[in-house]
């Protein structure tokens, strides 16, 4: 059996203190909300009022962006002001990071004082009624990785995060799912989904019997990001809320000769910024304080 510093060297407790101490002694912003720009979804850091940029180069023990699309800089600031701090860049597994380091942010950002995450990402449409350009509140996901073992928070657990076989029922909460289509109904967009995600390893898009399997499986849009990212904020107990750009729709026809490709991803993520900016800039106008902390310690 291993130790804990024998499995999660670099990524225990004290090193996400570390980190998160040095990003707040470098800023005055204490931020309660945290964001994930997905794939061609960076402008949504550009909503942030008073920005206070950081490499990830620049930030102890942080991973760096290797994804077109992906800036890879953490940006602090102000949101119709709430204090959030914005990650304009994610990784992702087939970047080749350790699960565990993939989602690194998300324990730092609670140790940072954030109760609410936001996190956005491009997806395929496997769902046959969605078209490119609509975007999906993610309701509930499938960890296809999670199957071969593959989980953010497999090896020793660590109390301080959270428990060790933390409830996932409840993961994408339920009352910023209908804030979301409040707020979506009020701006009159008709583009607005719900549905369930499901992520896989990447980076080669799927086969067209990948797409029938996984819409067989009951997902709605499939990428390669996002859940990983859940796990690890639900086990420390923040609150999440997700959503799906569908930048192109899944193959799933043997006669069709659409391609999914990254730069179709990043050109919907254009089309689609601004009135994405206006959904999450409201939706923060309007968060309560989190109460939802039932998985941490
Ligand atoms: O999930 P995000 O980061 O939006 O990126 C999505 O877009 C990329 C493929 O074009 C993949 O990385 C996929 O996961
Ligand atoms: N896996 C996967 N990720 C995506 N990201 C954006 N589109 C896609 C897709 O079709 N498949």
């Amino acid at each position: 059996m291993l130790s804990m510093s024998e499995c999660v060297s670099d990524d225990s407790y004290e090193e996400c203190r570390t980190t998160a101490d040095w990003l707040l002694s470098n800023t005055q912003v204490r931020p309660t909300v945290g964001i994930v720009c997905g794939s061609g979804l960076g402008g949504l850091a550009e909503m942030l009022k008073d920005p206070q940029v950081f490499k990830y180069s620049d930030i102890p023990n942080f991973p760096r962006s290797t994804v077109h699309g992906h800036a890879g800089q953490l940006v602090f600031g102000t949101l119709k002001g709430k204090p959030c701090v914005c990650m304009q860049g994610r990784f992702h597994l087939y970047e080749g990071y350790p699960i565990q380091k993939i989602t690194l942010p998300m324990r730092i950002f609670k140790l940072m004082g954030v109760e609410t995450m936001i996190l956005t990402n491009a997806a395929g449409g496997l769902n046959q009624d969605y078209k490119v350009g609509d975007v999906m509140i993610i309701k509930d996901h499938i960890n296809m990785p999670g199957f071969a073992g593959i989980n953010p928070l497999a090896g020793p657990n660590d109390d301080r995060f959270g428990v060790r076989f933390p409830c996932m029922s409840d993961a994408y909460n339920r009352e910023l799912r209908q804030l979301a289509h409040d707020v979506a109904a009020e701006l009159g967009y008709d583009f607005l989904k719900e549905g369930v995600y499901s992520v896989v390893g990447g980076p080669s898009f799927e086969t067209i019997a990948e797409c029938r399997m996984l819409h067989r499986l009951g997902a709605d849009a499939v990428g390669m990001s996002t859940a990983h990212e859940v796990i690890v904020a639900r086990h420390a107990g923040m609150r999440c809320f997700a959503l799906s750009l569908i930048s192109n729709r899944a193959v799933m026809d043997y006669d069709s000769q659409e391609k999914a490709n990254h730069e179709e991803v990043l050109e919907t993520g254009r089309v689609r910024s601004q009135q994405l900016e206006k959904l999450v800039s409201i939706m923060v106008a309007r968060l309560e304080q989190n109460n939802n902390d039932d998985n941490a310690f």
